[in-house]
């Protein structure tokens, strides 16, 4: 992404925003609410365009690399599904890929099998979470978005998740994560970048970033109170 500006009811959202995720990496996009982590999200998955400023995925535009179904998303959250049960909607997902991941492993991994016969409005909000990540990673994606995947999750499952990630990144897949959890990031990140009202006020690997000071007291003193 380069200099993407958004004004959104009045109010500019991106100023000027610049960063990149390369393959096989995870990049961490941290923030202060409301500095414009899931804005940038959606304008990188196509959801959104930025009023000015260049998003390439692959070299390509942003709806050429999604519609080549190369590119998965992890929504922060995503509306009330129906009476449909998690393994009904993994397998329609992967219908939608040519060489999708098989399920039952998938459901196996991430714990899904345990509650297989719940629909999914009556799904906990961290079975929530761990259907929607696999619903991210269910077509094989070369770059996976993901919008804080372990809100809310316990710590047998955030670790779960944190593995998986890494199995992810040790692919190949370029993984961009948001996440307040500054030990996650610490634990997960290649590369950082912090924003702050809409565009990136630090950026570097966790160790460049953290020669003075753990990554916190870095995020606190880059940053102020909502920072959109
Ligand atoms: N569709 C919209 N219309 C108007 N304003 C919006 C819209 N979407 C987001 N915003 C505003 O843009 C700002 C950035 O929101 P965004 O969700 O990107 O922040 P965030 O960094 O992901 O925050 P959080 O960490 O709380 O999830 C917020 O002030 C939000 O109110």
């Amino acid at each position: 992404m380069r200099d993407a500006h958004l004004t959104l009811d009045g109010t500019e959202i991106l100023r000027g925003l610049t960063f990149a995720a390369r393959p096989g990496r995870i990049t961490a996009l941290l923030g202060p609410n409301g500095a414009g982590k899931t804005t940038t999200i959606r304008c990188c998955t196509g959801l959104m365009s930025p009023d000015t400023g260049v998003i390439e995925v692959f070299g390509q535009p942003v709806a050429d690399a999604i519609a080549s179904g190369r590119v998965g998303v992890m929504p922060q959250a995503v509306g009330q599904w129906s009476g449909i049960r998690p393994l009904e909607l993994l397998h329609h997902l992967a219908g939608l890929h040519q060489n999708p991941l098989p399920v039952a492993p998938l459901a196996e991994r991430l714990g899904i099998d345990r509650f297989a016969r719940t629909t999914c409005r009556r799904l906990s909000g961290g079975q929530q979470q761990v259907l929607n990540l696999a619903g991210a990673l269910i077509g094989r994606p070369e770059m996976v978005h993901l919008d804080e995947p372990t809100t809310g999750l316990d710590p047998h499952l955030r670790r779960q998740v944190w593995a998986l990630i890494g199995e992810l990144r040790d692919a190949g897949v370029s993984v961009l994560l948001t996440t307040h959890a500054m030990d996650e990031a610490e634990h997960l990140a290649d590369d950082v970048h912090i924003m702050n009202h809409g565009r990136v006020v630090r950026s570097g690997s966790v160790s460049d970033l953290t020669t003075d000071g753990d990554l916190e007291s870095v995020f606190l003193t880059s940053t102020d109170a909502g920072g959109a």
